[in-house]
C-alpha cells in the first residue's frame, strides 16, 4: 500500500490505495515504517511522500470509522514524519484532503501540482480534522483563514493554498521531478523552523474576537449542526493552549463528534449518495453492466416554470435545447426569463458573461413539436394531466428518431400509461425534476415495466452530467418522493385535532427542516394542492365540500380547501396559512388570528374536540407515517434500497443531512420503537391507510436477520 524506493538519495514513499489513496491501516503502517526506514538509511538525504494514481490521500478511510480502529493512528504517523532527521516533502496532486492534508502538514515542506486542491472536508462528515489539523493549519495561515477553511470544508486551489502559506511551491509538469528539484534547493537548511508543533499562531492574541465573530455566523448558517462549532472551539484551543494541550482538546472534541448521532448520519449520507448512483433492475440489468447513450441535443416541451428550469439545467451543461411551447407569448416570456435567470447567475458569480451567452446561443424556441425529429432526448413538462401527456407522446413517437428517449417530468403519473401510447415503450421514462429545477439537486428518474436498461443508464448519466443527484424509482403513483410524503396530510390532521400551523412549522424547523410544511404550502400556492385534490375527486366521481371529512373511507381534511375558498392562496395573495406584508414586499410569514378563527370554526362544525398536542407527537405523526410508507416502497421494489429514499429526501425535500434521511432517522430512533408507535397510531386512526403498518417493517423488527435490506445499519449503531 506504500511502495518504498530510493532514487537519487531520495526515499520515495508512494501511497497506492486506489481509488483515493485513503489512509487505511495498511497505508498508515506503510508510511510509519517507510519514514523510520528512510530516517535510518545513511544513503537517504530526504523523504518524499507522493500519491500513486489520481491523487494524494483524500483523507482517512471513512469506512474504518464505523469499526473499532487499530494503531498506528494518524497523529502517531504524523509525529514520526515531523520528528524524522531527514526533511520530509509532501508532493500534492489531485485532492489532498482531511487526513491527507494533515500528513502534509506534518511534513517539513509541501509542493503542489498546479491543479491540486487541498482542504478539510471533515465538517461534512460531522467531524473535525482530528489528526491535529485544527492545531497546525492556523500556524500556517493565521486564524481567520483556518476558521473559514475548516468550518466550511471548502477545498482551495493550489494557487490559493500558496497565497495562504499552506504550500511552499506550486509546480507544473512532472510532480516528482519538480519536488526533487525543490528539495535540492532547500537541503541542508535547519528543520526546526519547519516543524509546526514548534511554531506559534501568529494572531493568537486576536483569537477571542475572531472566535466570537465566526461563532455568530456559524450559529446562523448551520442551525442545529454541532461539528462546525466544535471545529471552532478546537481552533481557539490552538491559539490559547500549549501545542500538546491543544492537541488533547482536539482529540476529545473529535471523539465526542465521532460517537455522536450527527456524524453517524453524515458519514452514512456520504456513502448513501454514492450508493444511490448505482442501480439494479429486477431483470438483472444494472449500472455496472449497462452503457448510457450520449446525449448531444435535447428538447423540452412546455415553457412554464418547470420546463424553463429544465432547459436551463441542460444548456448550462452545454446540451443544445429546443424549448417547445404552443403559446407564442408564453414562449417569448420563457426565453426572456431564462435570460434573466442566467443574468442572476452572472451577478452571483456563478457564471461568466461569456458562459451566459454560450448558454443562450444553444437555446432555441419552437412553437410546434414538428421540429424535434433529430433530438436525442425529449423531456415533456406540461401540466399534470394524463390525457394531455399521452397525446404529446403519441405525436413524439411519430416525429422523433427511433433512438430518441421520450421522458416525462410527471411527478405522479404512471410511466407505463404514458409509454403505452408509443411504439417504443423501452425508450420511455420519467425524469422528475424538483422546483426550481435549475437549483434543486434531485433528479428522480423513473422506469416503467418496459423501460430498457440503456434508457435507464442514459437518464441516470444525464443527471450526473447536468450536476444532479439522480435516484432511480420504479413507476407507481407518486414515485418515491411524492408517494412517501405524508407530512402535509398528517400536519393538516394535527391542526384539526388541536395544534396550530405555526406550532407544527416550529417543531419541524427545530427538527432541522429549513421551512415548516405550512410555510412551504404558502410559498408554492394553496391553489396547487387544491387542483390536485379536485382532479383526484373528479377521477373518483366525488364532489368535495368544506364539510368533507372522509373520501372513499379515508380521513380527509378540508382545511386547505377553506383557505382556497377564502382566496387565501399563499404568499402570492398576501394571505394563506400565514399573513404577509405585501406592501413592504416581505416574505416573512406572520401568524394570523383569522386563520386560528377559521380553524376553530371548522372544528366546531365538524364537532372535533381539540386537545393539547405535544412536539413529540407532531414529529412522530409527520415522520413515522412517512417512514412507514418508505418501508412499503422498499417492500414493493419502488425504491431499491433505503439509501435511495434518504437521498430523495435530502435533495428533494431538504431533509436535514445530519439526520441522514427519514429511513436512517428511524433506524437511529430504533425500528422497534418506530414500529410500535406506527401500530399505536394505526389503532388511533384506522381511517388513514398510511398508518397500516408495513409488513417489511414488521418482519425487520421481528426477524431482523432474515430481511436483506438493512444495509444502512452498517453505518451506525442502530437501536433495532
Ligand atoms: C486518534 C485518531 C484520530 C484520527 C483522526 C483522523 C482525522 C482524519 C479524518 C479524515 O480524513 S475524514 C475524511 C476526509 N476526507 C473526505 O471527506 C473526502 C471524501 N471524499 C471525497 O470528497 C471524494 O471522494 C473525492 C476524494 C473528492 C473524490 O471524488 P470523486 O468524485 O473522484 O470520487 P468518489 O465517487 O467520491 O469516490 C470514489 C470512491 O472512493 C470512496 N471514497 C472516497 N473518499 C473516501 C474516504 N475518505 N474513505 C473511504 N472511501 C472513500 C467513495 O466512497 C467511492 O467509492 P465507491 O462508491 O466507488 O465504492
Amino acid at each position: 500500500m506504500v511502495d518504498y524506493r530510493v532514487e537519487d538519495q531520495f526515499a520515495i514513499l508512494e501511497i497506492n490505495n486506489p481509488p483515493v489513496n485513503a489512509l487505511s491501516l495498511h497505508v498508515r503502517e506503510g508510511l510509519l515504517n517507510g519514514v523510520l526506514r528512510a530516517s535510518a538509511d545513511n544513503n537517504v538525504k530526504a523523504i518524499i511522500l507522493i500519491g500513486k494514481g489520481k491523487t494524494f490521500p483524500s483523507g482517512a478511510d471513512i469506512k474504518e470509522f464505523s469499526r473499532p480502529g487499530k494503531a498506528p493512528w494518524l497523529p502517531e504517523v504524523g509525529h514520526t514524519i515531523e520528528s524524522s532527521n531527514k526533511p520530509v516533502f509532501s508532493a500534492l496532486h489531485g485532492t489532498a484532503l482531511g487526513g491527507g492534508l494533515e500528513i502534509a502538514l506534518f511534513s517539513h515542506y509541501r509542493i503542489a501540482e498546479k491543479t491540486a486542491k487541498v482542504g478539510f472536508p471533515e465538517v461534512h462528515l460531522g467531524l473535525l480534522p482530528g489528526a491535529e489539523g485544527t492545531i497546525r493549519l492556523p500556524r500556517l495561515t493565521g486564524l481567520v483563514i483556518a476558521m473559514e477553511m475548516i468550518t466550511s470544508g471548502r477545498q482551495v486551489s493550489a494557487k490559493e493554498a500558496l497565497k495562504f502559506g499552506i504550500v511552499d511551491k506550486v509546480v507544473e509538469g512532472n510532480l516528482l521531478k519538480e519536488t526533487k528539484a525543490f528539495a535540492k534547493s532547500v537541503l541542508g537548511q535547519p528543520l526546526e523552523p519547519r516543524k509546526l508543533s514548534l511554531c506559534g499562531v501568529k494572531d493568537a492574541d486576536q483569537v477571542d474576537k475572531y472566535y466570537e465573530a465566526a461563532l455568530k455566523e456559524l450559529l446562523k448558517k448551520y442551525r442545529g449542526v454541532i461539528a462546525p462549532v466544535s471545529c471552532l472551539k478546537s481552533i481557539r484551543g490552538s491559539a490559547q493552549l500549549p501545542y500538546k494541550e491543544a492537541a488533547e482538546l482536539e482529540r476529545t472534541l473529535f471523539s465526542e463528534l465521532m460517537s455522536g448521532a450527527q456524524s453517524a448520519a453524515l458519514r452514512y449520507s456520504f456513502f448513501a449518495e454514492r450508493a444511490a448512483s448505482r442501480w439494479n433492475l429486477p431483470n438483472g440489468a444494472s449500472s455496472a453492466n449497462s452503457k448510457p447513450l450520449t446525449i448531444k441535443s435535447a428538447a423540452v416541451i412546455g415553457a412554464g416554470t418547470m420546463g424553463s428550469g429544465i432547459a436551463i439545467c441542460l444548456i448550462r451543461s452545454g446540451i443544445p435545447v429546443i424549448l417547445v411551447e404552443q403559446n407564442e407569448k408564453m414562449l417569448e416570456n420563457a426565453l426572456r426569463n431564462i435570460g434573466y435567470i442566467l443574468q442572476g447567475s452572472v451577478k452571483l458569480g456563478r457564471m461568466t458573461v461569456d458562459q451566459r451567452s454560450d448558454c443562450l446561443r444553444i437555446l432555441q424556441g419552437a412553437a410546434s413539436i414538428e421540429k424535434l425529429k433529430d433530438v436525442d432526448i425529449v423531456i415533456e413538462a406540461v401540466y399534470e394531466n394524463l390525457k394531455l401527456k399521452q397525446e404529446i407522446f403519441e405525436k413524439l413517437d411519430k416525429i422523433c428518431k427511433p433512438t430518441a428517449l421520450l421522458c416525462s417530468n410527471t411527478s405522479t403519473l404512471d410511466i407505463d400509461l404514458i409509454a403505452s401510447v408509443t411504439s417504443k415503450p423501452d425508450r420511455v421514462a420519467g425524469t422528475h425534476f424538483f422546483a426550481p429545477a435549475y437549483i434543486m439537486k434531485l433528479l428522480e428518474n423513473i422506469y416503467g415495466s418496459k423501460t430498457s436498461p440503456i434508457t435507464v443508464a442514459t437518464i441516470m448519466d444525464l443527471g450526473k452530467k447536468i450536476g444532479k443527484i439522480s435516484v432511480l424509482s420504479k413507476t407507481c403513483d407518486g414515485f418515491i418522493a411524492n408517494r412517501m410524503n405524508k407530512i402535509g396530510t398528517e400536519a393538516a390532521f394535527l391542526v384539526e385535532e388541536g395544534a396550530l400551523p405555526h406550532d407544527i412549522d416550529q417543531v419541524l424547523e427545530d427538527f432541522g427542516m429549513p421551512m415548516g410544511v405550512f410555510k412551504v404550502s404558502d410559498l408554492s400556492g394553496i391553489d396547487i394542492g387544491w387542483s390536485i385534490r379536485q382532479e383526484m375527486a373528479k377521477k373518483q366521481g366525488i364532489t368535495l365540500t368544506l364539510e368533507t371529512h372522509y373520501v372513499s373511507g379515508e380521513r380527509y381534511s378540508s382545511l386547505a380547501d377553506r383557505l382556497y375558498n377564502l382566496g387565501r392562496l399563499g404568499l402570492k395573495t398576501g394571505k394563506g396559512w400565514y399573513r404577509y406584508n405585501n406592501a413592504s414586499n416581505s416574505r416573512k410569514p406572520i401568524i394570523d388570528p383569522d386563520v386560528t378563527d377559521m380553524i376553530l370554526n371548522h372544528c366546531e362544525k365538524l364537532r372535533i374536540k381539540r386537545r393539547q398536542i405535544s412536539p413529540q407527537e407532531i414529529i412522530e405523526r409527520c415522520l413515522y407515517a412517512t417512514v412507514n410508507e418508505g418501508f412499503k416502497i422498499l417492500e414493493e421494489g419502488v425504491a431499491e434500497k433505503p439509501e435511495d429514499i434518504d437521498i430523495v429526501w435530502q435533495y428533494g425535500f431538504s431533509f436535514p443531512r445530519y439526520r441522514g434521511g427519514p429511513m436512517f432517522y428511524a433506524s437511529q430512533v430504533g425500528l422497534k420503537k418506530v414500529y410500535e408507535r406506527i401500530c399505536y397510531y394505526h389503532e388511533s386512526f384506522p381511517y388513514s391507510k398510511h398508518w397500516l403498518p408495513s409488513d417489511l417493517l414488521k418482519k425487520l423488527v421481528s426477524h431482523p436477520n432474515e430481511v436483506p435490506i438493512n444495509l444502512w445499519m452498517n453505518y451506525t449503531n442502530s437501536k433495532l
